[in-house]
């Protein structure tokens, strides 16, 4: 047999030690057997087009092409997709539903069942003066009609609660063009007021989103000056829509000016709304009606506020109202949000806050993501809480 030195001592011996050491080089790479620092690696070592993947190769084509088309925007889920989510998403947490039924399934109700039925509804807050006008004409309509079925009481129920809800109320956002001091057109104007925490922000920029999906040019701004933090998360849902955000790189600047600047901004870049979003955080009702006055003022001298939203958190149950009714006092509001419905159990509010303001709830938050908001269906919302 051949000896390793006599294999050595054949001239093609080499040929093949070399291909063997190009091929262990190919394997493990050159940085494996390389003392050089990172560094000088790095510049030395660039690696060569060819060791590229292909993942590698389409993501880099990928990141040319974005580059050259310019920034990308995110695209906000359809209308009727976010309303079938978000619909199923109410049922779930089952409001009204488990609670009643279970009432109702009992057939011949007793009077502590009527009770329980009259608790249930109060838990929920539909407020006093709801559950009394839903109650008499239940317990009237039942007797009346000899039900005994729950699946008939039930239906008579949701007949009750529509009734409370009130769907024929108009809950479409006025978005109607306006005309402009010098008669040019001017962009709608939409106030968004509430304490702070509510979730006004994310109102506005759930918004500019169903507005974009919807083909809408839209500004938003910033009024929120207390905190610079604020203008920082609008100015994030703007990017992310490709909305445009006016604000003041100054906090505590003077938050009519930012809504002035925001309507010359929106009427000079023919925007069809221009929304602004206002700070929770005042003292008491004369600063609040000050401050909510001046940002008015000042809108009206480049175009009209079409709409005043009051964003309401659903969770705060009678705290909330109390602050409905120093809003709706300062501020002539056109429409309520309620935010964070999916954390409640008291959908009821829907109810109460209409007859407390005597303004319908045009859109419900239900969730933290960015397209978890919907226009408000008295029906579909009537059906998800029984369940
Ligand atoms: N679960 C849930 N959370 C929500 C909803 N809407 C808003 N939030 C959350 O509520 C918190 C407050 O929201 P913001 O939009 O900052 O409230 P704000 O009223 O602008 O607050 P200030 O800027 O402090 O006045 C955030 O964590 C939001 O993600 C909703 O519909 N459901």
């Amino acid at each position: 047999m051949q000896s390793f030195y006599d294999f050595l001592s054949q001239p093609e011996a080499y040929g093949t030690i070399g291909a063997l050491l190009a091929a262990v080089l190919a394997y493990f790479g050159w940085d494996h057997f390389s003392k050089k620092d990172q560094t000088e690696t790095d510049e030395t070592t660039i690696a060569p087009a060819e060791l590229e993947t292909d993942q590698e190769r389409d993501l880099e084509a990928g990141e040319e092409a974005a580059e050259a088309e310019g920034p990308r925007f995110e695209t906000p889920e359809s209308l009727p997709s976010r309303m079938t989510r978000l619909r199923a998403r109410l049922a779930k947490s089952g409001v009204l539903g488990k609670a009643l039924l279970s009432v109702l399934s009992r057939g011949d109700l007793s009077e502590s069942d009527w009770e329980e039925l009259e608790e249930t509804l109060l838990a929920a807050d539909l407020g006093l003066e709801a559950t009394d006008q839903i109650m008499e004409k239940l317990r009237t309509e039942v007797k009346v009609r000899s039900l005994d079925d729950a699946d008939q009481i039930k239906a008579l129920l949701r007949e009750l609660l529509l009734e409370q809800v009130n769907p024929q109320w108009d809950r479409q956002l006025n978005l109607s063009p306006q005309t402009g001091p010098d008669g040019q057109t001017a962009p709608a104007a939409v106030l968004v007021v509430g304490v702070n925490g509510v979730g006004k922000t994310t109102t506005v920029g759930k918004l500019a989103r169903i507005l974009v999906a919807e083909g809408k040019n839209v500004v938003l701004g910033a009024a929120d000056t207390f905190r610079a933090a604020a203008a920082d998360q609008l100015q994030t849902w703007g990017e992310r829509v490709g909305v445009e955000v006016v604000r003041s790189d100054r906090e505590g600047a003077d938050p009519a000016s930012v809504a002035f600047e925001a309507v010359q901004h929106a009427t000079n870049a023919t925007a069809d709304v221009v929304m602004i979003d206002t700070a929770g955080r005042l003292h008491n009702k004369s600063s609040l009606m000050d401050q909510l006055g001046k940002i008015r003022r000042v809108i009206e001298k480049g175009t009209q506020v079409t709409e005043t939203l009051l964003v309401l958190d659903a969770t705060t149950g009678q705290n909330g109202l109390i602050q409905a009714r120093v809003f709706a006092e300062v501020a002539k509001v056109t429409g309520i949000v309620l935010t964070k419905l999916d954390g409640s159990a008291k959908g009821g509010i829907v109810v109460s806050v209409q007859k407390e303001l005597g303004v319908p709830v045009k859109l419900v938050g239900l969730g933290e993501g960015a397209d978890d908001m919907a226009p408000f269906d008295a029906e579909a919302f009537v059906d998800s809480i029984l369940g």
